[in-house]
């Protein structure tokens, strides 16, 4: 199992200082939406170029023209990009066929998706490298996890990695940890708390337990 460190609420040089602190626990760092929004594909560049080492994720929750997007993010040092799992099939190919052009992975972001299992099984044929189950800052907000979704695409995903976003934090990580997801994704449990250092050491340490 992963553990995926997403920034949201950062600039480019505070990214590089959270990522700096917590590198040796992580092993892909998510470049936000907010900031891809604020600081453009630069961050995905700048993470990348500073941590070699590790995976980026480039969120860009891709709703249409998914070959061209990845083509950019890929440009910029990408090494997994994200589309939204309620756009239309097509779009996802062409994230899909660019990525394998690119030696890149792409990641479907299933959040706001009504029927999870039906549509889990159609994305995940059209080979995908993860499908993850995601409540975003508006559901959490209302009280919303994916923790049954989580279970759900467990049951019916054959061939995708599974993963999970949103809100989970190091009280919560048991519990997804006990329903085996291949990747989990932490922002604000990591990057709100105080010591992020020591959490971030602490889930890679409740992870490596299984
Ligand atoms: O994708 C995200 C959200 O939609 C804002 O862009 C977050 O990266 C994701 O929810 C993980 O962050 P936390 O919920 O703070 O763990």
């Amino acid at each position: 199992m992963k553990l995926q460190l997403a920034l949201d609420l950062v600039n480019i040089a505070e990214a590089k200082q959270v990522v700096k602190e917590v590198a040796p626990y992580i092993d892909i760092v998510e470049i936000g939406t907010p900031v891809v929004i604020n600081e453009g594909l630069h961050a995905v560049k700048a993470i990348k170029d500073e941590f070699p080492s590790l995976q980026v994720l480039a969120d860009l929750k891709i709703m249409d023209a998914g070959g061209y997007e990845v083509m950019k993010a890929s440009e910029a040092g990408a090494d997994i990009i994200t589309v939204l799992g309620v756009s239309d099939d097509a779009t996802i190919q062409g994230a899909v066929v660019e990525a394998r052009k690119q030696n890149k992975k792409i990641m479907v972001d299933m959040i706001n998706v009504k029927d999870i299992a039906g549509r889990a099984q159609e994305i995940d044929r059209l080979g995908v490298d993860y499908i993850c189950v995601h409540s975003g800052y508006d559901h959490q907000a209302a009280g919303k996890n994916s923790f049954e979704d989580l279970a759900t695409i467990k049951r019916v995903v054959k061939q995708a990695k599974t993963a999970i976003a949103g809100g989970i934090k190091l009280e919560t990580l048991p519990e997804v940890i006990r329903a085996q997801p291949d990747l989990v994704i932490v922002g604000g449990g990591i990057t709100s708390s105080e010591d992020k250092q020591a959490v971030a050491a602490q889930m890679r340490r409740l992870i490596k337990q299984g």
